[in-house]
C-alpha cells in the first residue's frame, strides 16, 4: 500500500484495522516557547484524528531546554527518536510561526521522506515566514496555511477532510 493511499484511508476512518493514524507535530522548543498555548490547542485537535507521536512539544511544563532530562542519551537520542517517529508518521503538522532550527530540519527530512505536510503560520505575529517553507508549497504534499488562532480547529478540520478526498 502506498503512503498516500494509507494516509487517505486512515484519515477517512481515523483507524485502519487496529492501526490509528500517526501524526507528527512540530513546534519550537529551543527556538522559544512563546506559542505553547497554540501548540496545545493544535495537539488536542490532532488527537481526534489519530495518535500524536510528539505530544511533549505541546506540554506547558516543557521548557526551552527540551526533554533532555526525560530522554536517556541526550541530544543524540532525541534526534534519533524524532527521526524514527518521522519515518513512522502518516502526516506531519508543523506550527511554524516561532522560527525553530529543529522544526525546519524536521520539515526538510519529512519532504525527503515524501510525507504529507501541513505548515501553519500566523501572520498576526508580524513575522515573515522563511522562503524555504513558504516556497516549498506544492499544492499536493506540502501545504502552507496562514491562519488566526481562533480558526485553528477549523483549519485542521479542512485539512483532514481534504485528506479523505485526495
Ligand atoms: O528536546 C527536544 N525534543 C524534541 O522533540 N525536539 C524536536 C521536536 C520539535 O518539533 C523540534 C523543536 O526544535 P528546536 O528545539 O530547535 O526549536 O525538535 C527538539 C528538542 C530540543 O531541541
Amino acid at each position: 500500500m502506498s503512503t498516500r493511499t494509507s494516509v487517505c484511508e486512515l484519515a477517512a476512518a481515523h483507524v485502519l484495522g487496529q492501526r490509528r493514524m500517526k501524526v507528527y507535530f512540530c513546534g519550537s522548543i529551543r527556538g522559544g516557547r512563546d506559542d505553547v498555548h497554540v501548540y496545545r490547542r493544535i495537539v488536542q485537535k490532532l488527537q481526534s484524528y489519530g495518535s500524536v507521536l510528539t505530544e511533549h512539544v505541546s506540554c506547558s511544563e516543557l521548557t526551552d531546554r527540551g526533554d533532555v532530562e526525560e530522554v536517556r542519551g541526550g541530544d543524540r537520542a532525541i534526534h534519533d527518536r524524532d527521526v524514527d517517529w518521522l519515518h513512522q508518521a502518516d502526516v506531519i503538522v508543523a506550527e511554524v510561526t516561532q522560527p525553530s532550527l529543529g522544526v525546519g530540519y524536521e520539515l526538510g527530512r519529512a519532504v525527503d521522506m515524501k510525507k504529507k505536510i501541513l505548515c501553519l503560520f500566523r501572520p498576526s505575529s508580524g513575522r515573515r515566514l522563511s522562503a524555504m517553507i513558504r516556497g516549498a508549497e506544492d499544492g499536493e504534499m506540502f501545504t502552507v496555511k496562514d491562519y488566526t488562532e481562533e480558526e485553528v480547529e477549523k483549519v485542521l478540520e479542512e485539512f483532514f477532510n481534504n485528506l479523505n478526498r485526495t
